[in-house]
C-alpha cells in the first residue's frame, strides 16, 4: 500500500482521484485544494453569462463528499505552500491560517494553470476581470447585472475571448473584442476559416478590433476606457483573455519544465524528473503527435486523459498516453468550428513542408432541404505525405468528423491514404462524394 498525495483536484485531479479510488482502494489518498470547489466545467462561464443556459448548477460533476465516501482524506480550501522533495513532505496552509503536513510515496501535482496577466496599466481597476474560476464567472455575472455597465472590451480573441465577447452580447451589452493578432481564433484555425467567423462576430454585433495592441486599461478606480495603438475606447469593463500559464511555483526549482511555457516535463507516463512525482493537466506538458514532440496544450480534455494515466501508472498498472492532438471546438452564433493538430501556420513554423488541401461543399445533396454549406482545410507534410492538421467549419454540427482526423493524426495516416477511406453514404447525412474524400483526392 503506497500513500498518494495529489495537489489540485479540478478536472485532472478529479480523473486521477476517481481512477485511483475506484480502482486502486488499498492506496491512501490525500487530497488538497485551495479552491472551495471541484471540477467547474469553465466552458459554461460564457453560457450561463450569455443565458443559454439558466443556471451554472450543472457545471459541476465532482465534490469533496463524493471522495469521503471513497474514503479519500479530502483538505479543501487548504493551499499547498511548500513542497520538501527530498524529505517527500507536502505542507499546507488551511483557511483558518493552521498548517497541515503530510508525507508522501508517490505525489500527484495537478495545479493546473493561470490565467496571463498583461504587463499595461490598469490591470488592477475594478471592473477588470480574468474567467477561469466559478467565482470568476459569478462575479462577471454579477457585472452583466449592473445597468452603469454597457459596454465592454474583451482583450484576446482566443477560445475564451470569443465565447465571452459573444455571451455579453447576448446579455446586451456593447461587446468590443481585441487581438494583437489579424483573425480571431488564430491559434487553432487558419485565416481562410476564421475570416468567416470574425465576419459572423461583426454581422451578430460584436466589434472587432484585430491587430491591435492594448496599452492601458484606463479609469481611476473604476474602468472607464482602454487605449490600443490606434486609438482610445469608453468602456466599462474589461475581460481579459490572452491564454493561460502552466501553475508550476510549488515545483519549478526542483522538477525539470519544458520551454517557454515551463510546464513540469512529464514523459508518456505522466511522471516528471522525480520518479516519485506525477503532473497532470494544465500544468504538464503533452506529448503532441502532430509535432511528434513535446508541447504545452491547455484543455480540459487533455487533462481528464492525462489524470487516468498517472493513477494507473501509480498504482502499478504501466500504461501509455497516445499522446494528444489538441482536438478542440467552438460554437458561435450558431457557426461551428472544430479542429485537430496543427495549423498551416504552426506546420510550418515547426520546419513542415507544409502543404494544405481543401474543399467546400454542402453537407448533403442539392436535393435535401435542410442543408448548409461546409468548409474543410486538411494540412499535411508534403514529404512524408503523413496528415498533420484538420480543420473544418459550418452552420451543420460537423463535430464528429473531425474526431477521425484526430486518430489519423495519431496513427500517422497520409493524406494519400484518406483517398479511398470507407465513407458512408446517406443523403440525410452527407453525400456520396463527400468533402471529406474529395478534399484527399485534391490533395497535391
Ligand atoms: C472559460 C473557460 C472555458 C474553457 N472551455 C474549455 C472547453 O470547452 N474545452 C476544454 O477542453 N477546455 C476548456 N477550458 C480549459 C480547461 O478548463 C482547462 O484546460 C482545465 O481546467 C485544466 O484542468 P486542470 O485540472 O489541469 O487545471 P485547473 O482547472 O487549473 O485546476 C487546478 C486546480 O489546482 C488547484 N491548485 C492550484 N495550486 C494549488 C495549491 N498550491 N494548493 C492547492 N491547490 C492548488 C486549483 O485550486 C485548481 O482547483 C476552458 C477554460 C476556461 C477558463
Ligand atoms: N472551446 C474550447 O475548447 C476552449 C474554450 C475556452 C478555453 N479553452 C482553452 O483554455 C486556454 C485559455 O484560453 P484563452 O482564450 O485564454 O487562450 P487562447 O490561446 O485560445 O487565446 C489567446 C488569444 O489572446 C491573444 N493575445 C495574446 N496576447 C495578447 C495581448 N497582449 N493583447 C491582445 N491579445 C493577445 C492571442 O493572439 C490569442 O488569440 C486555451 O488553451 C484554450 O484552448 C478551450
Amino acid at each position: 500500500m503506497s500513500k498518494i498525495v495529489l495537489v489540485g483536484v479540478n478536472h485532472a485531479g478529479t480523473a486521477c482521484a476517481n481512477t485511483l479510488l475506484d480502482n486502486y482502494p488499498e492506496h491512501e489518498l490525500v487530497i488538497f485544494d485551495r479552491n472551495n470547489n471541484i471540477s467547474y466545467l469553465g466552458c459554461g462561464t460564457a453560457l450561463w453569462i450569455g443565458r443559454q443556459i439558466e443556471s451554472p448548477d450543472g457545471l459541476f460533476y465532482a465534490s469533496k463528499d463524493v471522495f469521503e465516501a471513497k474514503n479519500a482524506t479530502v483538505h479543501i480550501e487548504t493551499e499547498v505552500t511548500h513542497i520538501d522533495f527530498k524529505e517527500k513532505k507536502v505542507t499546507a496552509k488551511k483557511k483558518d491560517g493552521s498548517e497541515v503536513t503530510e508525507s508522501y510515496d508517490k505525489l500527484v501535482l495537478a495545479t493546473g494553470s493561470l490565467p496571463i496577466q498583461p504587463k499595461i496599466d490598469g490591470v488592477n481597476l475594478e471592473n477588470v476581470q480574468s474567467v477561469k474560476l466559478f467565482q470568476d464567472a459569478v462575479a462577471a455575472n454579477a457585472r452583466m447585472e449592473d445597468p452603469t455597465i454597457k459596454s465592454v472590451a474583451v482583450v484576446g480573441a482566443g477560445y475564451i475571448g470569443v465565447e465571452i465577447a459573444e455571451a455579453m452580447h447576448r446579455r446586451g451589452k456593447k461587446a468590443y473584442l481585441f487581438d494583437v493578432r489579424d483573425t480571431s481564433l488564430c491559434g487553432y484555425y487558419d485565416p481562410e476559416l476564421t475570416k468567416d467567423m470574425d465576419d459572423n462576430l461583426q454581422k451578430n454585433g460584436v466589434e472587432l478590433h484585430l491587430g491591435e495592441s492594448v496599452l492601458s486599461i484606463d479609469g481611476e478606480t473604476k474602468v472607464t476606457g482602454i487605449t490600443t495603438d490606434k486609438g482610445t475606447y469608453s468602456v466599462d469593463m474589461v475581460v481579459l483573455a490572452i491564454g493561460f500559464v502552466p501553475n508550476t511555483s510549488l515545483g519549478r526549482d526542483h522538477l525539470k519544465t519544458f520551454g517557454k511555457s515551463a510546464a513540469y516535463l512529464v514523459d508518456r507516463h505522466q511522471q516528471t524528473s522525480d520518479s516519485d512525482v506525477y503532473a497532470i493537466g494544465d500544468c504538464a506538458t503533452v506529448f503532441s503527435n502532430a509535432l511528434q514532440d513535446t508541447a504545452y496544450i491547455a484543455l480540459a480534455t487533455n487533462a481528464v486523459r492525462s489524470g487516468i494515466v498517472a493513477a494507473h501508472n501509480i498504482a502499478g498498472t504501466v500504461i501509455e498516453s497516445n499522446g494528444v492532438q489538441g482536438s478542440n471546438g467552438i460554437s458561435i452564433f450558431g457557426y461551428n468550428m472544430v479542429s485537430t493538430g496543427l495549423t498551416l501556420r504552426a506546420a510550418t513554423e515547426a520546419g513542415f513542408k507544409a502543404m494544405v488541401t481543401e474543399f467546400e461543399d454542402l453537407q448533403r445533396p442539392a436535393f435535401m432541404k435542410e442543408n448548409h454549406s461546409v468548409k474543410i482545410r486538411i494540412v499535411y507534410d508534403g514529404e512524408t505525405r503523413r496528415i498533420l492538421g484538420a480543420q473544418m467549419a459550418s452552420y451543420e454540427d460537423i463535430s464528429m468528423g473531425i474526431h477521425m482526423f484526430s486518430l489519423a493524426i495519431e496513427q500517422k495516416v497520409t493524406i494519400d491514404h484518406l483517398k479511398l477511406v470507407d465513407i458512408f453514404f446517406l443523403p440525410h447525412f452527407n453525400q456520396p462524394y463527400n468533402y471529406i474524400t474529395m478534399a484527399a483526392i485534391s490533395a497535391k
